[in-house]
Order: C-alpha cells, then structure tokens, then sequence
C-alpha cells in the first residue's frame, strides 16, 4: 500500500497509558421483545485504558455487538453504567467512531464525500474536516481514489475508506464489529497490518470484534474471551508481542502458544462458532 510511514501532522503516536478511558459497571443488557425477554449480557465490569487496542472473541450471539453499541451510546444498558472519558453515556457520542462488517458507503456521494459523512452530520469546518480527510485518504493509500465512487474502489479499499470516515473526526475511541469478515485471507491480513499501523500511528484506542483468533492476537494488546449467551467474561489475554508486527510474528512460539491457549479455552467452554 502507497506511503506505509504516512503519518498525520497533527497526531503524534500516543503510547498506551493506564489511564482508563471506556469504564463499564455492572454492565448487563436484556432485550425485551413481544416474544419475551432475551438475556443478552450478563453483568460485566471491565476497563479499557487509553491507547489501548482491545479485541473482543467469542461464540455467536453472546452479545458482542450489543456491547459494542452500548459503548457507541447506540443503546442503553439494562443495568449498571458506561463511563466514557469519566462521563456516563445514554446517547450517541462523538467521542467514537464505528466500522461496521460492512463499509456501508453510500453510492451516489464519492469516496471524499462518503468520509466527509460525520462531519456534515456534526456541522463541523469543512475546510479543517476536509484536508483532515485527504491526509486520512492519503495516509490510507486512497489519495488517488478520493473523487471515484465506491463502486470503482475494489472491497479492502472501501473498508478502508469507512475506516478514515470513522476516523475523520478524530474520535479518541474507535469502535470495530467485524470490520473485515467480509474480505478474501489476504486482503484481510493486510487490512490488519495496516490497521495496526494507523493505531499506532495515532494513538486511537480500539474496541473490535472478530471471530477469527490470530486476527485478535494479531492485533490485540489483549484479547477479552467472552462465554455463550447470555455472554460475560470468560477470560482475558494479555499480548506480549513486540510492536509493529508483522506477518511473520504468526510464527513466533509465543504467538502460536496464545492463540493455541485461546482456542483450547474455546474447546473447554463450547466452541467459538
Ligand atoms: N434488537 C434485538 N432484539 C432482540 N434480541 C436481540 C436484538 N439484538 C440482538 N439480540 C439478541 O441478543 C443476543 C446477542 O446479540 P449480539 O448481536 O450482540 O451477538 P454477537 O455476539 O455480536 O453475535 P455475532 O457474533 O453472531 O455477530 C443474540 O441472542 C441476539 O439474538
């Protein structure tokens, strides 16, 4: 991918810190639906500190995405309290930005326009918001693509604008379901170095989702392992793997050693999917 030690002028890359950042306190969510209640979560507490790259693993339907939108404010927590940056969320926030599975962008607005999405959305300057975006863009290997469609952009290039859209307003946290299920294995290892570098590249905090076990060590500073539904946590991992990573460290004892762990803690307590 085009300039891989792009850095944006105005992030300097941020260590991770022990500063806590997303704080969630007896955190439970039970759906209430026509057909009866649905326990989703159960009660959980857990930190996240800032800087931190945190990745979520765990069967089908124990909830990960809930607690993902609960962080995003996009839904309200039955029970105890999500603190972002030392504030309780009960509605959408703008210290987030969120990826989804799919890049979800629209057709008819170009790849510049598309990024440009939250800015318009959160009336915010344009002319700051837009070179912000071609840097983001650039730094994303995407500068020659910024007034093509998404159409004309091939799956991992659209996953990677939505990822500069979710970054474009420089939100401390960034929040990721499933960002790159849907690519081909190579697309999608690549796709994970070059997260890798933009995270510590900017300093972001992340929150993401897979279900794919040395995509999370790949990535994670450590791996929360959630049980069936209705989920809780079943285990935390911490990674001990130099940074920047490379592909190669998938042949490192210590990273075949985790992931062998992980999914030996799948196999005890009922599979990951
Ligand atoms: N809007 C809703 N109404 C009722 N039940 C829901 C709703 N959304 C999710 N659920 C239920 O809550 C549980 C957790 O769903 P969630 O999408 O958070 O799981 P997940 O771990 O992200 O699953 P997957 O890995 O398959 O994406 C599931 O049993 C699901 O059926």
């Amino acid at each position: 991918m085009a300039r891989p030690h792009l850095r944006l002028a105005s992030e300097a890359p941020v260590l991770r810190s022990a500063r806590p950042i997303i704080e969630m306190k007896g955190v439970s969510k039970t759906y209430r639906t026509r057909d009866g209640d649905v326990p989703s979560l159960k009660p959980i507490d857990f930190t996240i500190t800032e800087g931190e790259f945190l990745v979520i693993v765990g069967p089908s339907g124990c909830g990960k995405s809930t607690l993902l939108k609960m962080v995003a404010g996009l839904l309200r927590p039955s029970t105890g309290e999500i603190r972002v940056e030392g504030r309780t969320i009960v509605k959408p926030h703008s210290d987030v930005g969120v990826v989804f599975q799919q890049p979800l962008l629209l057709p008819w607005r170009s790849v510049l326009a598309n990024v440009m999405m939250p800015v318009e959305v959160k009336g915010l300057d344009k002319a700051h918001f837009g070179k912000r975006a071609l840097d983001l863009l650039d730094m994303a290997g995407l500068a020659d693509f910024a007034h093509k469609y998404p159409w004309q952009l091939s799956g991992g290039m659209q996953q990677r604008a939505s990822i500069c859209r979710a970054l474009v307003h420089d939100p401390k946290i960034v929040l990721m379901d499933e960002p790159f299920g849907a690519l081909d294995a190579m697309t999608r290892e690549k796709m994970n170095v070059e997260l890798q570098r933009i995270q510590r590249a900017t300093g972001k905090t992340v929150l993401f989702i897979t279900h794919s076990i040395p995509e999370a060590v790949f990535l994670a500073d450590r791996v929360l392992v959630m049980s069936e539904r209705p989920g809780t946590i079943a285990g935390v991992y911490e990674v001990d793997l130099d940074h920047p990573r490379t592909l190669d460290v998938m042949a490192d004892p210590r990273f075949v050693a985790l992931t062998q762990k992980i999914r030996q803690h799948f196999y005890a307590h009922g599979g990951i999917d």
